[in-house]
C-alpha cells in the first residue's frame, strides 16, 4: 500500500472515532479504486446470495403447490411459465461465477437479477388478482423481492434499485386498479411487495456499512503490520517487499536502482544523556526531516533501531549520491528541538546501486558496507559502495 494512503487508513479509523464511536462510512480518496474493487467482489457474493434463494423458493413453490394440487391445471403452467426467466437467469450468474467467469458486471447481474425476479413477483399477484387470492401470492413474493433488493442494492445501489423497483410496482398498480377490485384488495396486494422493498433497502444500507467497515478495517490492519509505529515511516518487512519488487522491476526491464542506509553518529550518547524518550523525539524528527526532504516516490523506511534506508527507482551513483547528502544535510543543518533542548545530530550514509546482483540483500549488504566506510573515515558523511 502507498504510504499516503496508508495514512489515510490510520487517520480515517482515527477521525471516525473521533466523531462517532465507530468507524466512519466513508472512505479516503487515495483508497477508493481500492474500494471499488473490493465492492465488485462483495457485490458478487451478495448476487450469489440473491441467485441461490431465488434458485431454492421459486422451485419449492412450484413443488408445493403441485403437492397440494397434484391436478396440472392450467394455473400450473402458467406459475412456472412466469417463474422460469428468474430460474434460469440465477442459474446462469451461479454456473458462469462458479466457472470462474468474473468478467461478468456485477451491478448488471443484480439489476438483472432484480429485475426478472420482481416482475414474475408482481405478474404472479396480478394474475391472480381478478381471483382474489392476489394478496397471498404478493406475500409470498415478498420474502424473494427483499432478499433480491439487497442484492441489486449492495451490487448497483440506490440508483438502480428505483430504475428496477419503481417501474415493476407501478405498472403493477396500474394493471391492479384497471381490474376494478376494490381498493382495499389493491392495497392488500401491494402492500406486503412495497414494505419488502423497504425492509431490503434497511438491510442493504447496513451491508453498506458493514462492507465499509470491514474494508477499512483490513487496510488499517494491514497499515499497521507494514508501519513503523515510532516514525510512521514504512518498517522492515514494507522495506523488504518494496526491495524484492524493484529488483524483479529492474531485472525485468533491464532497470537499476539504489539503496542509502543511513545511520544516526553517536546516537548511543543521545540515549545515556538525555534518556531513551528524548532518543525517540530524535528519532522521530529525524524521520521526518528525511520524508520532507524526498520526493513522494522515493521510498524510506526504518530499517531497524537508528538506521533508515532509502530505495530509489532508475536512479545512478550521482543521482544516489546527490540525495544521499540531501538527507545528510538536512539532519546536520540544524539542530533538533527536543524536551532536553536543541541536540546537534548527524547522520553517515552508505550508497549502493544494483551491479547485477541477482539478490536484493546484496546490495543492502554492500550500501552497509559503505555505510561502515563513512562511520570510519570520521561520520557526517556519504560513502558509496
Ligand atoms: N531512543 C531509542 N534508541 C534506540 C532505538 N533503537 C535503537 N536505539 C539505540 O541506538 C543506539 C545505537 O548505538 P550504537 O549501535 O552503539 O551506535 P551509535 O552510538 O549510534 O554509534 P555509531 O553508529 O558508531 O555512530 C543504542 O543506544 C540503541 O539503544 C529506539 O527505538 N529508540
Amino acid at each position: 500500500m502507498p504510504a499516503d494512503a496508508t495514512r489515510d487508513v490510520v487517520n480515517a479509523a482515527s477521525l471516525a472515532r473521533d466523531r462517532s464511536g465507530s468507524i466512519l462510512a466513508q472512505v479516503p480518496p487515495s483508497l477508493q479504486d481500492a474500494f471499488r474493487d473490493y465492492g465488485r467482489w462483495y457485490g458478487w457474493s451478495v448476487v450469489d446470495a440473491g441467485a441461490r434463494v431465488v434458485l431454492v423458493v421459486f422451485p419449492l413453490l412450484q413443488l408445493a403447490e403441485y403437492l397440494l394440487d397434484p391436478s396440472v391445471s392450467r394455473d400450473a403452467w402458467m406459475h412456472a411459465a412466469i417463474r422460469a426467466p428468474a430460474v434460469l437467469l440465477a442459474l446462469t450468474l451461479l454456473l458462469v461465477r462458479h466457472r470462474g467467469r468474473r468478467q461478468w458486471h456485477t451491478r448488471t447481474a443484480g439489476a438483472g437479477l432484480a429485475l426478472v425476479t420482481v416482475v414474475s413477483a408482481w405478474w404472479m399477484v396480478v394474475y391472480h388478482f381478478p381471483d382474489g387470492s392476489g394478496h397471498l401470492h404478493a406475500a409470498s413474493a415478498a420474502l424473494t423481492i427483499a432478499i433480491v433488493a439487497v442484492s441489486v442494492l449492495c451490487a448497483g445501489g440506490r440508483h438502480d434499485a428505483a430504475w428496477v423497483y419503481v417501474p415493476a410496482l407501478l405498472l403493477a398498480m396500474a394493471l391492479l386498479a384497471r381490474s376494478g377490485q376494490p381498493l382495499r384488495l389493491l392495497v392488500d396486494a401491494t402492500l406486503y411487495p412495497v414494505l419488502a422493498v423497504a425492509i431490503g433497502m434497511v438491510i442493504a444500507r447496513m451491508l453498506h456499512d458493514e462492507r465499509v467497515r470491514t474494508f477499512l478495517s483490513e487496510r488499517q490492519l494491514e497499515a499497521h503490520a507494514l508501519t513503523d509505529a515510532l516514525t510512521g515511516l514504512d518498517n522492515r518487512r514494507a522495506l523488504e517487499d518494496a526491495l524484492q519488487g524493484e529488483h524483479a522491476h529492474a531485472q525485468r526491464h533491464a532497470g537499476s536502482y539504489a539503496v542509502a542506509m543511513a545511520d544516526l553518529d553517536r546516537f548511543k550518547r543521545v540515549n545515556d544523556t538525555y534518556g531513551h524518550d528524548v532518543g525517540d523525539e530524535v528519532l522521530r524528527e529525524v524521520a521526518r526531516r528525511m520524508r520532507a526532504a524526498l520526493r513522494a516516490d522515493d521510498r524510506l523506511g526504518r530499517w531497524g533501531g537508528e538506521e533508515f534506508l532509502l530505495l530509489l527507482r532508475g536512479a545512478n551513483e550521482t543521482q544516489a549520491f546527490e540525495t544521499a547528502e540531501k538527507l545528510r544535510e538536512a539532519i546536520a543543518g540544524q539542530p533538533i528541538d527536543t524536551s532536553a533542548g536543541p541536540l546537534p545530530v548527524t547522520v553517515s550514509l552508505g550508497v549502493a546501486v544494483l551491479r547485477g546482483e541477482t539478490l536484493p540483500g546484496r546490495v543492502v549488504t554492500r550500501s552497509d558496507q559503505a555505510l561502515y566506510a563513512a562511520k570510519a573515515a570520521g561520520r557526517n558523511r556519504t560513502h558509496v559502495a
